[in-house]
């Protein structure tokens, strides 16, 4: 597996350290204002009325802020939440005990909720539209539907991949939230807040610095941060600066652009390759990967940043990859986007350099 430094999924030192910086209430978070202020609308006129608000869905890649926002939202209702996640329901009866269980107004959390097994999901939809579910008693013939009641709820369901969503599950949302990557100086804010929660010394240059190479995730932030603080406690005064990150970051092989040595490696064999174009399976034996590990950990931060881009037959380097290599670009190499910024640019594939 690639360096887990760098990965946005949670660790277990991530879940028991995410619930010390989480921020409780609405106006602790940073960034996400398109989707902040949506919710904001939401729940306030939800309040106004004095019933639940619609549904909810929160969609984006890992550590963004998806769980933090659905304990926000039973927080700023002043609701109950119940948590659960997709692969938790194995059977609609269990589903069933948990929403029949529901006092009014609670808000009922599904993690992951693409990963439902199907009986339950269509259980889930009568809940949803009708606050009601038939609860199948008996098997075979004999078997009989018994309706049960279920108070008025919010559903809050978060999904990495809304993609595989079934259409009538999203349908029965009122609201989805699609969650952005941050800016460096969002993570800068968070990785200052961080550290004043965690009573760590941290100088502007220090969080700076970490937030750059955070590839716009706050829970990578907040890893980097504590690895530096480690850093700087054993080896330099105990005060996160700049020095202490770019020292700390070398030790662990995080990048200029919160690179790792994996991603590293998928850039090198690509340029191997000529810059491409590369198919998945090529680059994964390349690298000593599985397929998935290419696509699902490097992958979309690499797209992401610029470095790579992704034609019908397959990878190719982008004149940014080349740079970042120290590597002079062949004649007629991708633009990429701009791996500084670490954001969204999708690469122009037709620009090419000049
Ligand atoms: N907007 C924010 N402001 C400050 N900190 C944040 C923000 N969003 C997330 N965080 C921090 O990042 C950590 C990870 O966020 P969270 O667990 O909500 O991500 P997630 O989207 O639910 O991830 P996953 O898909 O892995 O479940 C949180 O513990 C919190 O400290
Ligand atoms: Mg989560």
């Amino acid at each position: 597996m690639t360096d887990p430094l760098v990965s946005a999924w949670a660790s277990d030192e991530d879940a028991a350290a995410d619930q010390t910086v989480r921020p409780k209430r609405m106006s602790e978070l940073i960034g996400q204002h398109r989707v902040r202020e949506q919710l904001h609308l939401l729940l306030q006129s939800a309040l106004r009325r004095g019933s639940p608000p619609d549904h909810i869905l929160l969609s984006g890649p890992p550590g963004l802020g998806k769980t933090t926002m659905a304990m926000i939202v039973a927080a700023e209702l002043g609701a109950g939440l119940r948590m659960t996640s997709g692969p938790a329901i194995e059977r609609a009866g269990d589903l069933a005990a948990v929403l029949t269980s529901l006092q009014h107004g609670d808000v009922l959390f599904i993690d992951e909720i693409h990963r439902m097994a199907r009986p339950a999901e269509e259980l889930l939809y009568s809940a949803m539209e009708d606050f009601r579910v038939d609860v199948v008693v008996g098997k075979g013939p004999g078997a009989t539907a018994i309706p049960l009641d279920v108070e008025p709820f919010t559903l809050v369901g978060a999904t990495t991949r809304s993609g595989l969503l079934t259409g009538p599950m999203r349908d029965r949302f009122g609201f989805v939230g699609q969650l952005e990557f941050y800016e460096p100086e969002e993570l800068e804010q968070i990785i200052t807040r961080s550290a004043r929660i965690l009573d760590v010394p941290i100088l502007e240059d220090g969080a700076v610095e970490i937030g750059r190479r955070s590839r716009g995730t706050p829970r990578i932030a907040n890893r980097l941060l504590r690895r530096v603080r480690d850093y700087a406690e054993v080896r330099g005064n105990g005060v996160v600066d700049l020095k202490a990150a770019r020292a700390a970051l070398r030790v662990y092989d995080v990048d200029e652009l919160g690179l790792d040595r994996l991603d590293r490696a998928v850039l090198a064999a690509l340029l191997r390759h000529g810059g491409g174009p590369v198919g998945l399976s090529t680059l994964a034996v390349a690298v000593g990967e599985q397929p998935d590990t290419v696509e699902e950990v490097c992958e979309p931060f690499l797209l992401r940043s610029g470095l790579i881009a992704r034609t019908p037959r397959g990878r190719v380097a982008t004149a940014s990859a080349w740079r970042h290599l120290g590597i002079p670009a062949p004649a007629g190499t991708v633009v990429g986007g701009n791996p500084q910024g670490g954001l969204s640019q999708t690469p122009d594939l037709f620009s090419l350099e000049p």
